[in-house]
């Protein structure tokens, strides 16, 4: 089953075409990253998966999300998980009063908190606290928003959707504003939920690729310059040219990191 099935996809603020001829096909089971520079993209391409946008009309498309044309938000959000940061600063402003579990638990209603008339059943509050306890994050289960670090509140963010058990994950630059070492075990976290559902990671940070990410999809020039198997995409000339800077990359046990940049 593939989770993203789009062709030809033509996307325009006003009049202004952002992205051209978007042809992307992502299966089950596969990890993907999506590189591009700042203004290449990649938060138009998640609008257009979350659908906040829509492709323009003027071409023929196709675009399906586990091979269906329509979703209702909420079924959407069911099977394909969305962490933007947006929903973070969103949390941080309007939901600093809630507990980490509530944050996780909330998720069941796709609401900002939880409210008197909602009802959860004991599989549903169990779920919250296995999900807690996935995450490593049981320890915070009481700490209120505003008293938890950037990471300790993003995972939480990640659990509100991982009670759905989404077969994806898509994860817009989850690692911003955390130091070395927050990134680092956050990264690991991500790798664990990697062994749950797919992950598709939207990035700029080349360190951060994964292991178990299999394949890459470069955004450059409003479209999808180059996609496929890791190994096939991942180098210097791809990376030099999407980030139009001479790139030279190496790899190390799996690790990939920029030697010199000109
Ligand atoms: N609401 C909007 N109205 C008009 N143009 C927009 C709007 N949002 C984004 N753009 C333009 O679309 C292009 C792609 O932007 P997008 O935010 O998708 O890039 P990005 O790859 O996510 O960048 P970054 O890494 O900086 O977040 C940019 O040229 C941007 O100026």
């Amino acid at each position: 089953m593939k989770i993203i099935d789009f062709n030809n996809i033509y996307v325009s603020y006003e009049v202004n075409p952002v992205l051209e001829n978007i042809n992307l096909e992502i299966e089950e089971g596969q990890h993907w990253a999506i590189l591009g520079s700042n203004g290449s993209g990649k938060s138009t391409l998640i609008k257009l998966l979350s659908n906040d946008l829509y492709p323009n009309t003027k071409y023929k498309f196709k675009k399906l999300i586990f091979g269906k044309e329509r979703w209702s938000i909420f079924d959407l959000k069911k099977n394909l998980g969305i962490i933007t940061n947006d929903l973070h600063n969103y949390f941080e402003k309007h939901g600093n009063f809630l507990t980490a579990y509530e944050v996780v638990l909330s998720g069941y209603y796709s609401s900002i908190g939880v409210f008197k008339h909602q009802d959860f059943t004991k599989t549903q509050h169990k779920k919250a606290l296995e999900v807690l306890e996935f995450l490593e994050i049981s320890h915070i289960k009481d700490k209120k928003v505003h008293q938890m670090s950037t990471g300790q509140l993003r995972r939480c963010i990640i659990g509100r959707a991982l009670i759905h058990e989404p077969k994806a994950f898509i994860l817009d630059e989850p690692t911003v504003g955390l130091d070395i070492k927050a990134q680092n075990s956050f990264l690991q976290i991500i790798r664990k939920l990697s062994s749950k559902a797919s992950i598709i990671l939207v990035t700029h940070h080349i360190e951060e690729i994964f292991s178990e990410i299999s394949h890459i999809a470069m955004l450059y020039n409003k479209t999808i310059f180059k996609q496929g198997e890791k190994k096939e995409i991942l180098n210097s000339d791809n990376l030099s040219k999407i980030f139009e800077s001479k790139i030279i990359l190496e790899e190390e046990n799996q690790r990939y990191y920029i030697k010199s940049i000109e």
